[in-house]
């Protein structure tokens, strides 16, 4: 009997060739389904700047893919769904929590502190940290299959920041989706794990590679 025959992708989940904007790159990368890379370096290295280059929300040049599909061939609403930039200070447009939870599981909600009823708040009333809980939620609910986070436990306590890599780390872990974290922290780096890149002045680096010539 012949051996079975598996369908097999050599496509990285998320590419960069050549990827740039003003104060960024060029960068290439790739990332594989379930990876998390964390990203470091100085204020004003171009750390958001490259996420929300990969993200399209800034004009850049450059190559990106999705699982081998360039981004050129996706429409932009369907690629910032697929590919979620979470910053710092996240933007809110309606006026009830419930409003911005389409797709969003209770079970997430639970993991980040929350019981249901948070649904029905006004976001008005939210806190900083509240925000920031909800704002992951609520890109977790669109399904993406890459995550870009930009310091997004900068404002939350010891306790919440757990709840949150927990929630990242198993939605990662589960979905087969990809992480490109932005943190300063070095304890949080320690406990995601995942492989580091420094950028200074619009470049990344691998600090391993560096460290060995
Ligand atoms: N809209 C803009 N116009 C001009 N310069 C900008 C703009 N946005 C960012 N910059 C500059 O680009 C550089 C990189 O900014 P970026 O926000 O990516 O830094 P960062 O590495 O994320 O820094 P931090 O760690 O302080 O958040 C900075 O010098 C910043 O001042």
């Amino acid at each position: 009997m012949d051996a079975p025959t598996y369908a097999v992708t050599a496509d990285p989940l998320l590419k960069l060739t050549g990827l740039q904007s003003d104060h960024v790159g060029p960068v290439d990368l790739e990332l594989a389904p379930g990876a998390l890379l964390l990203i470091a370096g100085p204020s004003g290295a171009g750390k958001s700047l490259l996420l929300r280059a990969i993200a399209d929300l800034d004009p850049h040049r450059g190559q990106v893919w999705l699982a081998g599909q360039p981004r050129a061939t996706i429409p932009p609403a369907l690629w910032r769904r697929q590919v979620g930039y979470l910053p710092a200070d996240p933007v809110w447009w309606a006026d009830t929590v419930d409003e911005h939870l389409t797709g969003v599981q209770d079970d997430w909600l639970q993991q980040l502190g929350f019981t249901p009823e948070v649904r029905q708040w006004e976001v008005e009333r939210l806190s900083s940290g509240e925000r920031q809980r909800l704002a992951l939620a609520r890109m977790l609910g669109n399904g993406p299959r890459v995550l870009l986070l930009d310091e997004a436990t900068a404002n939350l306590d010891p306790e919440n920041t757990l709840r949150m890599e927990a929630l990242v780390m198993g939605y990662v872990r589960e979905r087969e989706a990809g992480a490109i974290w932005v943190s300063h922290d070095h304890e949080q780096r320690d406990r995601l794990g995942g492989r580091l890149l420094m950028m200074d002045q619009g470049r990344l680096a691998d600090p391993a590679m560096a460290s060995r010539s």
